[in-house]
């Protein structure tokens, strides 16, 4: 799906210096001048908004990841030109490719296989477009797609256009969905929970006495209630419900019983996180939403050692996005929480497993009324 010079299509010293490309792009002394661009999407998006009404939360939160993705990750020329085209590719992409029949078969001749990867030719000629364009013109920016084309190999090797394009299409395909879904399925348990609803205002509110309006992205860390919520939301609705390993050298796994069992090298493992983070003895009353188990004093997640919470992957795969996911769906809940009263109409979504990355199944349906919690606040300072 992202051409032959990246991600699989690679050897392993070449893939990991192209996670080095990833980890470079996102870590915090560069996510910090992504702030102020999501704000301004998050708030021309939801002044579109009326003065209530009901939307599908999931359709609403997907555009709008998706006008941050191209804001951010693949720069203004998307953002401001070729949006439509873009979305609809990546929308073909996803729709095409997400379905588990795919994981089995990637390659069968069918009309779903052709529409994923016509959509995938589209989005690499736009964005080899834009390399070109950018190099013509000397043109620099601040997004991820100049970090990828600025990237260099250890010896020196600049990266090719080839590779920038299967890199950013591949990031875009990694963060945008799961976001999505774990920004819906934050909204949907939140707003299925009275008091952890209160709590994440109440911190919002305690946000906006201390710095008024502001948002960049140390306050955003402060936020540490609604972090311990999505975080939450993604220990029961992970994006990726088992992670899969092919073993290299034997090892041996001993359980809490003291059983061992030895793992021959050359087999592959898995790791399901479906039952990784329900496991009792480490999550309390696993089946309950609690975002205070993350918080101080409990932790539970640090309990069965550095694995116990997955949500992100571990090791050498580690999602390099952790920060920018957290950052991104922080700004679209802290801004709807402060600008208007929630309610989910629809009955709680149950997951569609059949997408290879699950999600929530159907409509999300959210009743809003606006309010202005950070005019109450500040007038009454
Ligand atoms: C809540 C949102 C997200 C979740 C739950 C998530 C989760 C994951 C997981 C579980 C993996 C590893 C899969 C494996 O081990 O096989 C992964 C990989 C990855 N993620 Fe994320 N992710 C999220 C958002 C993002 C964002 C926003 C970005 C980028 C802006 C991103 C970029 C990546 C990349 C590039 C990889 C592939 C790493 C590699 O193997 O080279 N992710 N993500």
């Amino acid at each position: 799906m992202f051409g032959k010079d990246v991600a699989f299509g690679v050897d392993i010293v070449t893939r990991t210096e192209q996670h080095r490309f990833y980890i470079d792009a996102l870590k915090p002394a560069k996510l910090r001048c992504h702030v102020a661009p999501m704000l301004q999407e998050v708030e021309k998006y939801f002044a579109k908004w009326g003065q209530y009404g009901t939307v599908d939360l999931k359709q609403e939160l997907e555009q709008l990841l998706m006008l941050i993705s191209a804001r951010c990750l693949l720069g203004k020329e998307v953002r401001e030109n070729m949006f439509d085209e873009v979305f609809s590719g990546f929308h073909e992409l996803t729709e095409n490719s997400l379905q588990l029949i795919s994981l089995l078969f990637p390659y069968a001749p069918t009309p779903m296989t052709r529409r994923r990867d016509r959509a995938c030719t589209m989005l690499s000629s736009n964005f080899t477009q834009i390399i070109r364009l950018r190099k013509s013109s000397n043109r620099v920016e601040e997004d991820v797609l100049q970090n990828l084309m600025d990237s260099k190999y250890k010896d020196g090797r600049p990266t090719t256009e080839a590779e920038v394009t299967g890199l950013i299409i591949a990031i875009l395909f990694a963060g945008k969905h799961t976001s999505t879904t774990s920004s819906t399925w934050t909204g949907a348990r939140l707003l299925s929970h009275k008091e952890c609803l209160e709590a994440a205002l109440e911190e919002q509110q305690k946000i906006l006495k201390k710095y008024g309006d502001n948002i960049d992205y140390d306050i955003l860390l402060e936020m540490s209630f609604l972090h311990c919520c999505i975080k939450e939301a993604l220990r029961m609705h992970p994006t990726a419900p088992m992670f899969l390993r092919k073993v290299h050298k034997n090892f041996t796994v001993r359980t809490r019983e003291g059983y061992e069992y030895e793992i021959p090298s050359g087999h592959t493992i898995a790791s399901p996180l479906v039952i990784n983070h329900n496991i009792p003895y480490i999550y309390k009353d696993p089946n309950v939403y609690d975002p205070h188990r993350f918080g101080h004093g409990r932790e539970e997640d640090r309990v069965g050692g550095k694995f116990t919470y997955n949500a992100f992957s571990g090791g050498r795969h580690a999602c390099p996005g952790e920060a920018y996911a957290y950052m991104q769906v922080k700004v679209i809940w802290s801004h709807l929480l402060r600008n208007f009263e929630l309610k989910l109409v629809s009955s709680f979504p149950e997951t569609n497993w059949l997408k290879l990355s699950p999600e929530p199944r159907g409509k999300v349906e959210v009743s809003y009324k606006r309010r202005m919690l950070s005019r109450s606040i500040l007038e009454n300072l």
